[in-house]
């Protein structure tokens, strides 16, 4: 053996330990204890054995690296996601960290708050991980500016394992309003800069910038409060861009991972973005990137070989040496926990009484949060042409739109409630006789047993999304549809997913 020995811990070169790791795996089967087994890294050949606890790893110009088993299993949880070992508890520590919380608080009093699970898909996919021991780290959806409120709302929060980043509220009017929804979350969506943002030099621009690394800040230090050694952490969504070279540049033995819901566009528009080349830096400072389509990851990968001049391989995009893993994790549902419910005494009273209701008619359903990428004015004009060009189907359906208000302090999605109110007057006073009208629109969001019967009893689900990261709504309708085997309409700005949805009505079986 040759070469200086040393003690390999877990923040030395992780991404080449990893490599290793994987392909070692790949060759589990072959291995015994002691064995000595010859694995390539990059041009490379190295040897890696096993003795006891420790691990080998040596190479032509590697020195003898001994490692834990500690750092393995942290490596490990990081590259295969959790690994049980002997003497550890029986999940690995997860924390979780997105903008939003699982749950949105609501104060009742001085101490008193109520808890309600927050609408959207980003908690709806999340709810699903539980094969790890996880935390949630993020923004209750409250402004709680005094140390009493403060402190009950992190009791109340800490029986949902959720701890809350309190964010004043100009940091959220800056950081949420601003920068998150007005900037990226149209950027991203290929609508575009708002005309204002499109220089640097706008004040608001940059104020808004400014707030937004500062909240990504404050959330690295909730997380640096609570991370323990092992812990792997994994971060959400461009509200949090600036989180993951936050927390590396605290602590670099820190395993983190970043995943963003929305798409990630070509890297001729993430150009337009003032800042684009220092979000793309503070992504990087992730051990793994995710996305939602390999089109998305493709994206990003360009958008820093081009913007960056950073060199882009087939595992991720390669800085000096270190590489940052980047690839597609399309996230689904639990089909399961739908089809389960549709068999609850509650929700069969529930398909029950809207059968009655809407006997005689063909139920079209959207259920969206009122914002400009679902396409939700584009959807009731469509079905206004329908009732138009069909007489003869204008008391045989009806429209039923579950509209959640979302975002409502940001003046786009004000106006775009304007619009959709006005529309949907219009079409039910043209169409609409003194029994019925053809469209129902709802300006709230409903439950799960209530989602879940509505989806069962509907004949055709319209989602018109103009672009969207993945779209769970899609996925539950057709959970929910085993016996019905109704329609579902997907707009062409949805058909990224298509492959994904395609999988997944073959697996469940729908035609
Ligand atoms: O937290 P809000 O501002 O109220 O918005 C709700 C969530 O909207 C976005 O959801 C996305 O995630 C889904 C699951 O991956 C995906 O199916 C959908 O296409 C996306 O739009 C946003 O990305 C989340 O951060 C928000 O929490
Ligand atoms: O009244 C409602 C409307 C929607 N949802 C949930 O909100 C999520 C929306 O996720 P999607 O990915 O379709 O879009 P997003 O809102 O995240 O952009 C889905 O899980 C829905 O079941 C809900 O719980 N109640």
């Amino acid at each position: 053996m040759s070469g200086n020995q040393y003690t390999y811990d877990c923040a030395t070169p992780r991404t080449r330990l990893e490599r290793l790791l994987r392909e070692r795996e790949l060759r589990r089967s072959n291995r015994s204890q002691h064995s000595n087994e010859k694995v390539r890294d990059g041009n490379r050949e190295v040897d890696i054995f096993e003795n006891g606890n420790d691990l080998y790893i040596v190479g032509d110009d590697w020195s003898r690296e001994e490692e834990s088993v500690e750092a393995i299993a942290a490596a490990r949880a990081l590259t295969y996601g959790y690994e049980r070992q002997e003497g550890q508890s029986s999940k690995q520590r997860l924390l979780v960290v997105a903008n939003r919380l699982p749950v949105s608080a609501f104060r009742k009093g001085e101490d008193s708050w109520t808890l309600e699970v927050s609408v959207g898909g980003l908690v709806s996919a999340l709810l699903g991980v539980n094969e790890f021991e996880a935390r949630w780290i993020g923004w209750a959806g409250v402004n709680v500016p005094d140390e009493i409120g403060q402190k009950s709302l992190t009791k109340a929060l800490a029986e949902k394992r959720c701890i809350p980043v309190f964010l004043d509220e100009e940091i959220v009017h800056q950081y949420y309003n601003g920068y998150c929804n007005n900037i990226l979350w149209p950027l991203f969506h290929y609508l575009g800069l708002p005309q204002e943002d499109r220089l640097a030099t706008t004040r608001s621009f940059q104020s808004q910038f400014a707030a937004y690394k500062k909240a990504n800040q404050m959330f690295a230090d909730v997380v640096n409060e609570h991370y323990e050694m092992g812990d792997v952490i994994w971060c959400h969504d461009y509200h949090l861009m600036f989180l993951p070279k936050c927390l590396k540049e605290y602590n670099d033995k820190m395993k983190v991972g970043w995943f963003l819901h929305t798409p990630f566009p070509s890297s001729e528009i993430h150009r337009t973005l003032p800042s684009r080349s220092e979000l793309l830096r503070s992504v990087l400072a992730a051990d793994l990137v995710g996305f939602h389509t390999y089109d998305y990851a493709r994206h990003f990968v360009s958008a820093c070989t081009r913007i960056l001049g950073l060199e882009g391989t087939p595992e991720g995009v390669e800085d000096q040496g270190k590489l940052t893993r980047v690839a597609a994790f399309p996230i689904g549902i639990d089909s399961d926990r739908f089809i389960r419910a549709l068999e609850l005494p509650q929700v069969k009273n529930h398909i029950k009484e809207l059968k009655e209701r809407f006997s005689g008619r063909k139920v079209m359903l959207g259920v969206d949060r009122l914002d400009m990428i679902k396409g939700i004015p584009q959807k009731i004009l469509a079905f206004e042409k329908f009732l138009e060009e069909n007489p003869e189907w204008r008391d045989k359906v009806v429209l039923l739109q579950i509209a959640v208000p979302t975002r409502t302090d940001v003046p786009e999605y004000q106006k775009l409630t304007c619009q959709v109110h006005e529309i949907v007057g219009r079409i039910n006073g043209k169409f609409g006789t003194l029994s019925s009208v053809p469209i129902h629109h709802l300006d709230r969001s409903l439950d799960f047993h209530a989602l879940c019967a509505l989806y069962a009893v509907t004949d055709v689900a319209l989602v018109t999304s103009l672009r969207d990261g993945m779209n769970l709504v899609s996925y539950e309708f057709v959970a929910c549809q085993a016996s019905k085997k109704g329609v579902l309409i997907l707009s062409e700005g949805s058909l990224g997913l298509e492959m994904y949805a395609v999988e997944f009505f073959q697996r469940e079986r729908i035609k």
